[in-house]
C-alpha cells in the first residue's frame, strides 16, 4: 500500500473528496481560533478528600487524597512502589469509584475567584496511558489503532468533519504526521510507539490526560524523546503523570506531590 497522507486517509476513511476535507480542516481552525480568543479565567482539576477501598477488602488504599491541578499544567506523583499511585489514576480515569470524596473540574475568573458549582469529571473527558502502552496495541495498521470504534461510512457530513479533525490534530500533536498510517504499530520504534499509545487518547480531545510512568522501557533516545513530545503537549493539555523518572520529567513539572505508603499524598517539591 503506498504512503497515506492525513487527506488521504480522510477522504478513504470517510468517503470524502480531498478538498472537501481540507476544507473542513482549515473551517474548524478559523472557528476554534476565535472560539480561544473570547476564553477568560481558568479551570482546575480538583479532587477533594478521596479515600477508596476496593469493595470486600478491609484497607484504605487511599486516605483522604487532594490535590488541584490548573488547566495547561503539568502534575507528577511520585512515592514508593505499592503506596497507591496508579489506584489514584484509576479513580480519576473513572476505573473505579472513591469511596467517599469527590473529583471535579472547578472553573475560576481570572481574579481566582470560583465561577459556578464544580462539575463532576466525567470519564470520557479523560485520557489515559497505563504502563507499557503498547502491549495492548490491537490493529494491523496505525490507522485503525488510532480511529477504533469509529462510525466507518454511515456517519453525517458534520460528525465526519468533527472526526477529521479529531484525527488530524491528533496526529499532528504526536508528531506521526510523516510516518505512513498504514504501517503496522508493532513495527514501530519503543518512542513511536508511545507517541501512538498518546494519539489514540488526544483523539478523544480530553480534558485531562494521565500518564503511568511514560519512560518506562525505553532507551535513552526514547526517553529524551518523549519528554519533549510531552513539554510540547503541555502548552495545549492538563497532564498528571505517576513516575520513578523524576530527574528527567523535573523540567516540565509544575505541581508535584510524594504518595506516602497508605495511600497518604502529600505536595511536595522534587528530591532531585
Ligand atoms: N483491587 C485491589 N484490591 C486490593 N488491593 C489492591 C487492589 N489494587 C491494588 N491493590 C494494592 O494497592 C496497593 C497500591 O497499588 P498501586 O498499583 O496503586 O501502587 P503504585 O504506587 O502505583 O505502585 P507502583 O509504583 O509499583 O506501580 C498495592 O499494595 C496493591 O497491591
Amino acid at each position: 500500500m503506498p504512503f497515506l497522507s492525513l487527506n488521504r486517509v480522510c477522504s478513504h476513511l470517510f468517503s470524502l473528496s480531498y478538498p472537501l476535507c481540507a476544507l473542513m480542516v482549515s473551517r474548524r481552525f478559523s472557528w476554534r481560533c476565535r472560539a480561544e480568543r473570547v476564553s477568560a479565567g481558568y479551570s482546575q482539576l480538583e479532587v477533594r478528600k478521596v479515600s477508596y477501598r476496593p469493595p470486600g477488602t478491609e484497607q484504605n488504599l487511599l486516605n483522604q487524597t487532594s490535590l488541584s491541578l490548573q488547566e495547561k499544567s503539568f502534575g507528577l506523583i511520585f512515592g514508593r512502589s505499592g503506596s497507591g499511585k496508579t489506584t489514584l489514576l484509576q479513580l480519576l480515569a473513572g476505573l473505579s469509584e472513591p469511596t467517599s470524596g469527590s473529583i471535579c473540574i472547578q472553573k475560576y475568573d481570572d481574579s481566582g475567584n470560583p465561577i459556578g458549582l464544580s462539575e463532576v469529571l466525567a470519564p470520557q473527558r479523560v485520557g489515559i496511558v497505563f504502563q507499557f502502552p503498547e502491549r495492548y496495541f490491537l490493529s494491523d495498521t496505525i490507522l485503525e489503532e488510532v480511529t477504533f470504534g469509529w462510525p466507518r461510512q454511515k456517519a453525517d457530513i458534520p460528525l465526519r468533519e468533527q472526526l477529521t479533525l479529531k484525527l488530524q490534530n491528533a496526529i499532528n500533536s504526536v508528531g506521526l504526521s510523516a510516518i505512513s498510517l498504514d504501517k503496522d504499530p508493532q513495527s514501530l520504534s519503543g518512542g513511536f510507539k508511545r507517541r501512538l499509545a498518546l494519539a489514540i487518547q488526544l483523539v478523544q480531545t480530553p480534558d485531562l490526560l494521565l500518564l503511568d510512568e511514560p519512560l518506562a522501557g525505553l532507551d535513552w533516545k526514547a526517553r529524551a524523546d518523549v519528554v519533549n513530545l510531552l513539554k510540547d503537549l503541555k502548552k495545549d493539555h492538563t497532564i498528571l503523570v505517576v513516575s520513578h523518572d523524576l530527574r528527567e520529567l523535573y523540567p516540565l513539572v509544575d505541581r508535584s506531590w510524594r504518595m506516602e505508603m497508605g495511600g497518604v499524598l502529600k505536595e511536595e517539591p522534587l528530591p532531585v
